[in-house]
């Protein structure tokens, strides 16, 4: 194997990741070269829609799968919070790096905390995981659309279109903005998207070089908490298209899994939460789920379907 082709998406966010997976690539195999074969994807192409709207899983994710499955590319990089719950024939994960910052960011240029917001203040995020959440604690609030990457939301925000927009912190970091920053919102305000902060590296199922080579970037606690967070999504059929969170903790060798289903006006948000040995997570994700189901999760999930 003398070169890696990483397949990526264009934005700064996409890139700084696949950079970083090609700088650790680097790392361990100094004499390994590594290509980006950069592409553009639907979720990329259609701004001017929520992306429960536009609908179809895995729209920031088809076009790298494609490059693999027709050898285009040897791995795709992608933020775990996009990566669909299940992969096309002949692909699979087979690496997560490190987790970044988890967290949602209240980002303002004029207030430093949701709670110094005056009524009815304008928030920005097309996210209905953040604007139930956000509408439970203050349901003064209007949440207005929001889409784009980091940079175009950032503008927006500079526009003086919103009084706050909601990031996820692990994407400003990454981009070197960490002081747009005002705070990060706790999980008991807002509950993290499964495998947020995470990066996971999709292969050809049987690329048993490239696995090799990628062995040294995976990171066993972020995986243990990003697939018990998956199992619980995959349960009640959950992308980033629906106000599903969930977000599991590594305690010692023990998972703490909670996880949420809320209606978008944020009246009613259904919370279950569980512990297990770390070794267990993908079972106790799914009784998480069920827990939700027994709530009624379905109920709302089902709804939001049919709208
Ligand atoms: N849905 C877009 C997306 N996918 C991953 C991130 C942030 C970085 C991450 O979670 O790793 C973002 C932007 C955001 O939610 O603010």
């Amino acid at each position: 194997m003398k070169t890696v082709r990483i397949a990526t998406r264009k934005s700064a966010l996409a890139l700084w990741q696949a950079e970083y997976v090609k700088e650790r690539l680097e790392h361990f195999h100094p004499e390994l070269s590594v290509e980006l074969v950069k592409m553009t994807s639907k979720g990329d192409r259609i701004l001017d829609a929520p992306l429960a709207k536009i609908g179809g899983k895995g729209l920031f994710v088809k076009e790298l799968e494609n490059a693999l499955l027709e050898r285009r590319a040897d791995i795709a990089v992608h933020s775990m919070k996009d990566v669909p719950m299940s992969f096309p024939d002949g692909l699979g994960l087979s690496t997560i790096c490190p987790r970044e910052n988890p967290l949602d960011a209240f980002v303002s240029n004029h207030y430093n905390r949701l709670d110094e917001l005056p009524e009815g203040a304008v928030v920005g995020t097309s996210s209905l995981r953040r604007q139930c959440q956000l509408l439970k604690l203050r349901p003064d609030l209007t949440i207005r659309f929001l889409r784009g990457n980091v940079n175009t939301r950032l503008a927006k925000l500079d526009n003086g279109e919103y009084d706050a927009i909601i990031l996820a912190a692990a994407g400003l970091i990454r981009l070197d903005m960490a002081d747009r920053i005002r705070n990060c919102l706790t999980t008991e305000q807002c509950l993290p998207a499964a495998g947020q902060g995470a990066v996971g590296i999709e292969i050809r199922i049987g690329d048993d070089a490239i696995k090799q080579l990628l062995a040294p970037l995976h990171d066993q606690d972020t995986a243990d908490r990003v697939l018990a967070e998956r199992a619980m999504n995959r349960r009640l059929n959950g992308g980033c298209q629906v106000p599903i969170a969930c977000y599991c903790e590594l305690q010692g060798d023990e998972l703490f899994i909670r996880g949420l289903v809320g209606q978008p006006d944020g009246r009613v948000l259904l919370e279950a939460q569980t512990r297990c040995h770390r070794s267990e997570g993908e079972t106790a994700g799914i009784q998480v789920a069920e827990k939700l189901l027994q709530k009624g999760a379905d109920r709302i999930l089902g709804e939001l379907m049919h709208d």
